[in-house]
């Protein structure tokens, strides 16, 4: 992660990061092209044809009056002679200012269309990408607040680059624009554009101090941000309710919000109210600009040195060039900040997974001869001191089951982690067949393997669709859904419920049915046999199932299994004494190893473990 380069959260933005931050610019509208390059082009073209309707507009102004005097200096259009001709010639020009006015609306109404569709389209397209590049990186990164704080700014931006895209457009438009006018002032007196920047570049310099705060601000709330978001879901979720409910936490909850939320108005308030106070001081200067600009005009006018046509045109040009001119300016800091703004986005998209494939990975062994060896393990999760797992030393053989047992926070499941390469070890190797973990595919070790974690998902989803995350490649494979829910016992739920495998769960969307924590326990069970896996992991695969319905499932996985490698975790000895092998681990070392008997002739940690489990049911 590059984070040199993003700003400090307390200092303000200096120009230098500011024009550093435009860089971004052409890899944005690179992204931008890549979205739509036709609306692009034509939005361009007409941004550019508009932008010389003010110019041309006030220039046909100035004709329009210059021939109205002129008329009236040959007293009068309907009397005069040989008028008939001038006449014409004002009327045309009436015509032109008119088409002139037409045109430009109808410009404008067609490039604001093309603003909208192509934000649109650009905002779809990068969330698209942020979920792409979300889902090639690994979990502990996820697990790294400062990385899920770019992520959530990464991902709260996307309407604010679609604001983004207009401006540079406009900032674009504009410029042009500004040049048109310009040329025409300087033709008349190049004093008048230094009065315009005394003008404005008050105006801008404050207008920037301002954003940059706002953005430092911002910046230094994000944490707490992502705070009260999850403050409003905790007090407002179908997940959440029952809890909130009994233990009356909405109170609790509604203060924190209304302090955290309270907190932020203050910051904001008082920012905004230094630059209101600021922003009437700067447009005092300008009007002071404009009207010094105006005194100029009018006294060459009067001393007979420009034409009346050339004073509207030169009071309408520095009007327009001051409005633009501040538009400019001010956009440029909302330019540059947004610009700051796709730095975030392109941070996230530079952080690239650890866990990567090797340039030529081993085909996975099939069948697995040797079995996974663990040599000399250790884990430490990111940013902790404690080692999860440590001088882990085994070897799971294939065909085997083996049980993890130890007491919570032991390291049963980041050993699954590490087994299936969620993780790398921190010290020590895996080898699979002799050969380190890290030698084959990813994906494909994953494919191999099917886990059901303890803490697995319940997708607002059909019953279906639940079982055919276990393989969802072979999502239309009813023969096969069926099959892994006649294994997993959740067969006997489907033909109870109304829509069978095609009832919605959960109640969040449409007319879902929401299942009892054993019933949803069997369906995600199902996704562990929905792949015809090497290796099988159950981390407390039962722990929410009556005794019957556990019994006849081990049974079942008992069967199942024969052959197939398999990892059970279970706090339940009567599942664990099932198992090969024991594997009892105490503060992520591992302590014993052997099968039930033997472990308990020993006399050890398990044989502990186990009679006072066995004591609770006398
Ligand atoms: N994502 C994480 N980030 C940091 N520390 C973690 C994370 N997950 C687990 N830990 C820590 O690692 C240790 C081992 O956790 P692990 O989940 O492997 O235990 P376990 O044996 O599966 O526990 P349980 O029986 O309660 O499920 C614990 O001390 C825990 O606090």
């Amino acid at each position: 992660m590059k984070n040199a380069r993003t700003p400090s959260t307390d200092a303000p933005l200096t120009w230098k990061q500011r024009l550093n931050a435009l860089r971004n610019l052409p890899r944005f509208f690179g992204l931008v092209w890549q979205t739509s390059p036709g609306i692009m082009l034509a939005n361009g073209i007409l941004r550019i044809a508009r932008s010389a309707i003010p110019v041309s507009t006030l220039y046909v102004g100035k004709l329009i009056i210059d021939q109205v005097v002129l008329l009236l200096r040959n007293g009068g259009g309907a009397t005069a002679g040989g008028s008939t001709s001038a006449m014409t010639w004002l009327w045309e020009l009436v015509a032109i200012e008119f088409g002139l006015a037409l045109f430009s609306d109808g410009l404008m109404r067609v490039i604001n269309l093309m603003d909208s569709l192509l934000g649109e389209k650009f905002a779809n397209f990068t969330s698209v990408k942020i979920m792409e590049h979300a889902a090639s990186l690994d979990l502990d990164q996820f697990e790294d607040t400062t990385f899920y704080d770019k992520l959530e700014r990464a991902r709260q931006q996307t309407t604010g680059r679609t604001v983004l895209l207009s401006q540079v457009l406009g900032q674009v438009q504009d410029l042009i624009s500004m040049g048109f006018l310009a040329v025409g002032l300087m033709t008349f007196n190049p004093w008048l554009i230094l009065l315009l920047l005394v003008a404005v570049v008050p105006a801008f310099l404050g207008e920037s101090y301002f954003n940059d705060r706002s953005y430092t601000l911002m910046r230094a709330q994000t944490a707490e941000r992502r705070e009260l978001d999850y403050l409003r879901y905790l007090g407002a979720s179908d997940e959440t309710a029952k809890e909130v409910k009994l233990f009356s936490l909405s109170r609790f909850l509604i203060d924190r919000f209304q302090a955290l939320s309270d907190k932020f108005y203050i910051d904001s308030r008082s920012l905004a109210i230094q630059r209101s106070t600021w922003g009437t001081v700067f447009s005092l200067l300008g009007s002071l600009g404009y009207y010094s600009a105006y005194v100029v005009i009018i006294l060459r006018a009067v001393h007979g040195q420009l034409s009346i046509g050339d004073l509207t045109f030169l009071a309408g040009s520095f009007r327009q060039l001051r409005s633009l001119l501040e538009g400019i300016l001010t956009r440029f800091t909302s330019v540059s900040q947004g610009a700051i703004y796709l730095q975030d986005l392109f941070e996230f998209f530079e952080i690239k997974p650890r866990i990567t494939r090797v340039a030529h990975p081993r085909p996975f062994p099939k069948p697995i001869r040797e079995g996974f060896t663990f040599e000399d393990v250790g884990f430490r999760y990111l940013h902790s001191e404690r080692w999860a797992n440590r001088h882990l030393s085994f070897t799971l053989r294939p065909g085997e089951r083996l049980a993890l047992v130890g007491e919570n926070g032991a390291g049963k499941t980041t050993l699954i982690k590490l087994l299936t390469r969620l993780y790398d070890p921190t010290e020590g190797r895996i080898l699979l067949d002799g050969v380190d973990l890290r030698e084959y595919d990813p994906d494909e070790v994953r494919r191999q393997v099917g886990v059901i974690f303890q803490d697995y998902l319940r997708y607002q989803m059909t019953m279906a669709q639940n079982i055919a995350v276990g393989n969802i490649l072979h999502k239309e494979d009813r023969q096969l859904i069926e099959t892994s829910a006649e294994k997993s016992l959740a067969n006997l739920l489907a033909e109870r419920l109304p829509g069978r495998y095609d009832q919605e769960l959960g109640r969040r969307f449409r007319q879902g049915v929401e299942l009892s924590g054993g019933e949803w326990q069997k369906i995600a069970l199902a996704r562990a046999y929905m792949r015809d896996a090497q290796l099988l992991i159950l981390d407390e695969p039962t722990a929410a199932l009556d005794a019957r319905a556990e019994y006849e499932v081990f049974q079942r996985f008992s069967e199942l299994t024969k052959g197939r490698t398999a990892v059970l975790i279970s706090h339940r000895f009567s599942t664990v004494r099932m198992a090969d092998r024991i594997l009892v681990l105490d503060k992520g070392e591992m302590v014993e190893m052997g099968s039930h008997e033997e472990l308990l002739e020993k006399d050890g940690r398990y044989a502990e473990l186990f009679h006072l489990q066995a004591q609770g049911y006398r």
